[in-house]
């Protein structure tokens, strides 16, 4: 009767050490749940701030990098500006020391050396157009409209009257080559009828004039051409008729216009315009290159041998051309050097007065 309580106890035995090892790998499942959840976790925050702190730095890094650049582009910008605008200053006032200076001391290197100062500046800075034709062809009507436009326009016919007024050392040069007898009856000025006369005959004698006149011209056209220039002028036009005969201005131009008539047409204005004799007006033609040869070398022609309107027509289509392209060539640019260059004058003036 003993047996059955023993196998009652080995079960209960048996029944503990069951839900002991039940409870045991609850208990280790329960660990490892609560361990991989843990790690899993850990890894969440990890990868988390992982990428919040490399998308940060990133950020960082992008805004240190574009506002580097943008440092980099303003100080660039402002290191240009600054320092073509000094160098155009101090440019501006060693070239206004050579004014002045050419002005006290009549030197001939001084005069040189501001003259390829003064082309520079002009070349760089100002489109200048030239217009060349032969004698009557018709290029004070293309001044005229060009004046009308507002586009100024340097004459050298008119410069070649100024520089030989009474008072300037040329006109003393040439009374002094060619005597008392070619001034006016009451010794007012020259009589440029009896000087044209006697150069437009003789080749020698219209080289020695040209030389005499030349230079002076050619100071007038740079001090007029400077003076467009400190104003910030876009474009300027110079009427100079013998250009392909001296040459120089050609360095300057970027364009060319050759207002061209027949040789008849020039014989037939002149002598109505001027009531010279049909020999005077030939001297006067053959005294220039012919307007033919003009012609070939030029980058815009216009021609002048039928009406005037046409003639018109033809120049304003011309004018609206090149007005147009060089409407705004380096004006903003220049202008205010040009005030700067103008500044320059006033202060060194003032600093060679003392
Ligand atoms: C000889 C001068 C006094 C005659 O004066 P005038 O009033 O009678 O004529 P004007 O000056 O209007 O000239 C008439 C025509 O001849 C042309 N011309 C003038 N000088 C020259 C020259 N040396 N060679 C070729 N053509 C000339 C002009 O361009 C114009 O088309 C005058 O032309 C003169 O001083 N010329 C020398 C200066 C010069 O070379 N001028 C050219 C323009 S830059
Ligand atoms: N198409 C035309 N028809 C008729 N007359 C004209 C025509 N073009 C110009 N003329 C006249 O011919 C003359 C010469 O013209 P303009 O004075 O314009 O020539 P220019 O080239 O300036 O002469 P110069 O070289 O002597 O200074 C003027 O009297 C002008 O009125």
């Amino acid at each position: 009767m003993s047996s059955p309580p023993q196998h009652a106890s080995t079960r209960r035995q048996r029944c503990s050490i069951l839900s002991l090892l039940i409870t045991f790998s609850l208990f280790i499942e329960i660990i490892i749940v609560v361990v991989i959840v843990v790690v899993i976790t850990i890894i969440i925050i990890v990868v988390v701030v992982v990428v919040v702190v490399v998308v940060v730095i990133a950020i960082i890094i992008i805004i240190v990098v574009v506002f580097v650049i943008i440092v980099i582009i303003v100080v660039v910008v402002v290191v240009v500006v600054i320092t073509i605008f000094v160098v155009i200053v101090i440019f501006a006032f060693f070239f206004l020391i050579f004014v002045v200076a050419s002005f006290i001391v009549v030197n001939d290197v001084i005069v040189d050396v501001m003259i390829i100062v003064v082309v520079i500046i002009i070349i760089v800075a100002v489109a200048v157009a030239l217009i060349v034709t032969g004698i009557a062809c018709g290029k004070s009507t293309v001044t005229a409209e060009l004046e009308k436009r507002g586009i100024p326009v340097v004459d050298c016919d008119k410069l070649s009257r100024k520089v030989v007024e009474p008072g300037h050392a040329v006109f003393d040069k040439i009374v002094k080559k060619h005597g008392e007898d070619i001034l006016l009856p009451d010794k007012s000025g020259l009589d440029r009828q009896k000087l044209g006369d006697i150069v437009f005959k003789d080749a020698e004698k219209r080289r020695e004039l040209t030389a005499m006149v030349g230079p002076a011209i050619f100071m007038e056209i740079t001090k007029a051409l400077l003076y467009n220039f400190a104003v910030g002028t876009s474009l300027v036009v110079i009427d100079a008729p013998t250009l392909y005969e001296t040459e120089h201005l050609l360095y300057l131009v970027s364009e060319v216009i050759v207002v061209a008539a027949s040789q008849e047409t020039q014989v037939k204005r002149i002598k109505e315009r001027d009531g010279l004799t049909e020999e005077q007006a030939m001297d006067r033609i053959k005294a220039q290159m012919p307007v033919e040869e003009k012609v070939k070398r030029a980058d815009i022609v216009i021609r002048n041998d039928d009406s005037l309107e046409s003639f018109q027509k033809q120049a304003n289509e011309v004018i609206e051309q090149i007005e147009a392209k060089y409407k705004y060539s380096l004006f903003v640019l220049w202008s205010l050097p040009g005030i700067a260059l103008i500044a320059s004058i006033i202060v060194g003036a003032q600093f060679l007065r003392r």
